[in-house]
């Protein structure tokens, strides 16, 4: 199983509003959808290092791996079958602006305003959680073959408020 990681960088707009850092995603799985940055843990990287080398490799923000916050972990099966771990990250903490690589076309978006249609089909039933602070275990099964972006999403299991084992934070 791979196990990959998402960080949801977020800020506040100077109107009262909240917005999320999201990749319209250019190349590999889920290209043209939006997402976090975020990819495959390379060797003898943690889950956090992952996720703060993706996001500066991806949109060239830095973010310290201790202003991570653990928000979730998915796993996608595929025809019944482990295919993706993913760990899910927030932080509010990072330096530097956005700027689009060879893999991602950054975007500020309004956490209200996501564009959960041109997201993965499993999207809108845990990241609106994650956006308001909560912390989410979830299981999402599809069928169909491979690859994971073709395959039909047929069902879920979420559960809300979830402790990450401290190995896991
Ligand atoms: C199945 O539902 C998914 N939903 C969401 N939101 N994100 C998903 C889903 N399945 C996989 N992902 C994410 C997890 C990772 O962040 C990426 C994996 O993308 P990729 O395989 O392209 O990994 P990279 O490390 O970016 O690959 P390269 O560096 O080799 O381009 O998708």
């Amino acid at each position: 199983m791979r196990e990959t990681t998402l960080c949801f960088p977020m800020r506040e707009r100077s109107d009262d509003g909240t917005e999320v850092l999201l990749i319209e995603k250019r190349r590999g799985l889920g290209e043209g959808w939006y997402n976090g940055p975020g990819g495959k843990l390379e060797a003898g990287e943690t889950p956090r290092e992952c996720a703060v080398r993706e996001t500066r490799e991806e949109v060239g923000l830095e973010v310290e791996p201790g202003a991570l916050e653990k928000a979730g972990e998915l796993t996608f099966l595929l025809d019944g079958e482990a295919h993706t771990f993913c760990h899910v990250y927030r932080t509010r903490s990072f330096t530097g602006e956005p700027t689009t690589s060879d893999e991602a076309y950054p975007e500020w978006v309004a956490v209200d305003d996501v564009p959960y249609e041109q997201m993965w089909d499993d999207d809108h039933l845990w990241l609106p959680g994650v956006l308001e602070g909560k912390t989410v275990a979830g299981e999402f099964r599809f069928e169909g073959g491979k690859p994971l972006d073709k395959a039909e999403f047929v069902g879920h299991d979420l559960e809300w408020g979830v402790s990450f084992a401290a190995g896991q934070k």
